[in-house]
């Protein structure tokens, strides 16, 4: 997860092969692809023929395959791409890409079937997890089995169990307050710009404090030894270096990807992972304590051997912070274009809180009790989720087959994808579907919605381990924010184009003003 950050630069400069080097390339992948699909159609047999009816989808020959590939290559329009399958193809389609068939699953029913399972032959990641299965090694998100059970159990156990999460809360508030100071120094001359940076500034800091018991300088210390190198920086060229290989599915071959520049930072971004896992059992203390010690420690004092230490702390860093600072950006920018929702979600923070300040002294601590009275919030927070699911992409490899009705059944090994938005723009199933409307999580609402027509998190046994985590973190920092800020925006909904960088990322990040609330 580690990258040196003069090497970095380089890469910036050359930004992936040329042209020609990769004209060369998919020429040559493409040969071995046709051999590979043939083999995988004769070997496997396929969906169309398990199933007796047909199955839609685009580009179902070998051309339209590698079609599909290229309608994918350019990332501003990938997103839209994948919106259009979803809205003309229905409940089910598959997707060639290149010698790998693709089903996409596009109703809850369906979704029921495959997430809600319990056979272990269910739970595999699909092959778009390559490249991270690199970083990540055997860590939660990719590993199966008996290994993926007795981690899963012991994170849980030791890490999201009711007690821990509420323990949580001094390192939301903390870093809560950390952030109120920023953003105040940062908008006093009352100018429009994007906070971004430090959205994730935020998450980071709240993830590396959990994972390693430190915060994200003292983090930037341990690597301080190599020069131009930060932690921040270090694990967005680690994402970098993933998004080119997913979107250009030819560097998945390990031959090729071994000639791309970004390959060498993998393997240095991995050495030096595990160098610093290792250093930073010295920095903590020995677990005891939630505030200093982080899971590092816990796992360790469970048996955890350095391997599975370093696999479980850096899944959890990079699983958590990314995608929890995205959807806190995007409640606060949804809550600045509807400022009828940002008021009726202050005016509870305000009944529920009567410190004025927040930050100043332990009467301001916002305690877990609190959040569960910021109905309107948690609202906000689900719409934000349903319109902005950032990890939007998932996908398994089914080891054995899954029968979706009596007529259609999923062969063994195949590969079954979930475009989330697909589920959560259906207009079916929330009318009106690109509109803020947080009501729609009023408990009568969803009572009557099928439970797999919500899935920012995923669902069923693999369900995100750190959802109530991103909830509260969320919740505070908003809860904090809102009481101090009144925030507004130029940007508009519809010009913010969303690229697919493991999680959806804006091109350009959104302007906010902060006006400080008078008390
Ligand atoms: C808003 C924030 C978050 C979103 C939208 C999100 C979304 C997801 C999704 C969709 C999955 C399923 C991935 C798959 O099936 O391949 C997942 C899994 C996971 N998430 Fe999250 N996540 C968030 C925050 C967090 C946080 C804060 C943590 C840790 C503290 C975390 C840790 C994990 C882990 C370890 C898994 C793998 C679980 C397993 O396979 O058993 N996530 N997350």
């Amino acid at each position: 997860m580690f990258f040196v950050g003069n090497i970095t630069n380089g890469v910036g400069q050359s930004e992936g092969i040329t042209a020609t080097v990769q004209w060369f390339l998919l020429t040559l992948t493409s040969s071995l692809i046709l051999i590979q699909f043939l083999q995988k159609r004769i070997k496997d047999g396929n969906l169309q023929e398990k199933s007796r009816r047909p199955i839609p989808g685009p580009g179902q020959h070998f051309l339209g395959s590698l079609a599909n590939i290229f309608a994918l290559r350019n990332p501003r329009t990938f997103v839209k791409v994948f919106e259009k399958w979803a809205a003309k193809y229905g409940p089910i389609y598959e997707v060639q890409f290149g010698p790998v068939p693709v089903t996409f699953l596009n109703s809850p029913q369906y979704l029921q079937k495959l997430l809600g399972s319990n056979d272990q032959n269910h739970f595999s990641k699909g092959f778009a997890y390559e490249p991270l299965r690199e970083y990540w090694k055997g860590g939660l998100i990719v590993s199966t089995g008996e290994k993926w059970k007795s981690r899963r159990k012991l994170l849980t156990k030791h890490m999201f169990k009711y007690s821990t999460l509420q323990s949580y809360m001094k390192i939301f508030n903390r870093e809560s307050c950390h952030l109120l100071t920023t953003l105040e120094e940062m908008y006093k001359d009352g100018q429009s710009k994007p906070m971004e940076h430090e959205m994730m500034s935020f998450s980071l800091n709240v993830m590396t404090k959990v994972a390693l018991g430190l915060r994200l300088a003292e983090v930037d210390k341990i690597i301080g030894e190599i020069p131009n190198t930060d932690f921040l920086s270090l694990v967005n060229k680690t994402k970098e270096a993933m998004c080119t290989r997913i979107l250009n599915p030819w560097l998945l071959f390990k031959p090729i990807w071994r000639l791309h520049p970004l390959s060498k930072l993998t393997e240095i971004a991995s050495v030096l992972g595990r160098r610093f896992v290792a250093e930073s059992f010295k920095w903590v203390g020995n677990g005891a304590d939630d505030d200093t010690g982080g899971l590092q420690h816990l796992l360790k004092n469970a048996g955890v051997e350095l391997d599975g230490v370093y696999e479980e702390s850096l899944t959890v860093i990079s699983a958590g912070y990314e995608t929890t600072a995205s959807s806190l950006h995007f409640l606060l920018f949804f809550l600045a274009l509807h400022p009828n929702h940002q008021e009726q979600c202050r005016q509870e923070i305000d009944a529920v809180f009567e410190d004025v300040d927040f930050c100043s002294n332990s009467q301001s601590f916002i305690h877990y009790d609190a959040l569960t009275q910021l109905k309107h919030l948690e609202m906000c927070v689900s719409e934000t989720l349903r319109l902005h699911p950032n990890a939007f992409l998932i996908m398994r490899k089914i080891e054995a087959e899954l029968e979706l009705d009596e007529d259609l059944i999923i062969p063994a090994n195949t590969n079954v994808g979930i475009f989330i938005p697909g589920i959560h723009k259906n207009p079916e199933l929330y009318p009106n579907p690109e509109e803020f409307i947080p009501e729609r999580f009023l408990k009568e609402e969803t009572s009557n919605r099928h439970p797999y027509a919500y899935i920012p998190f995923s669902a069923g046994p693999r369900k995100c381990i750190g959802y109530k985590f991103a909830i509260m973190e969320m919740m505070t920092a908003t809860a904090k924010i809102l009481r101090h800020f009144h925030i507004s925006t130029n940007s508009k909904i519809e010009e913010v184009v969303l690229l697919p960088h493991i999680t959806l990322t804006p091109e350009k990040p959104m302007d906010f003003v902060l006006t400080k609330r008078k008390l």
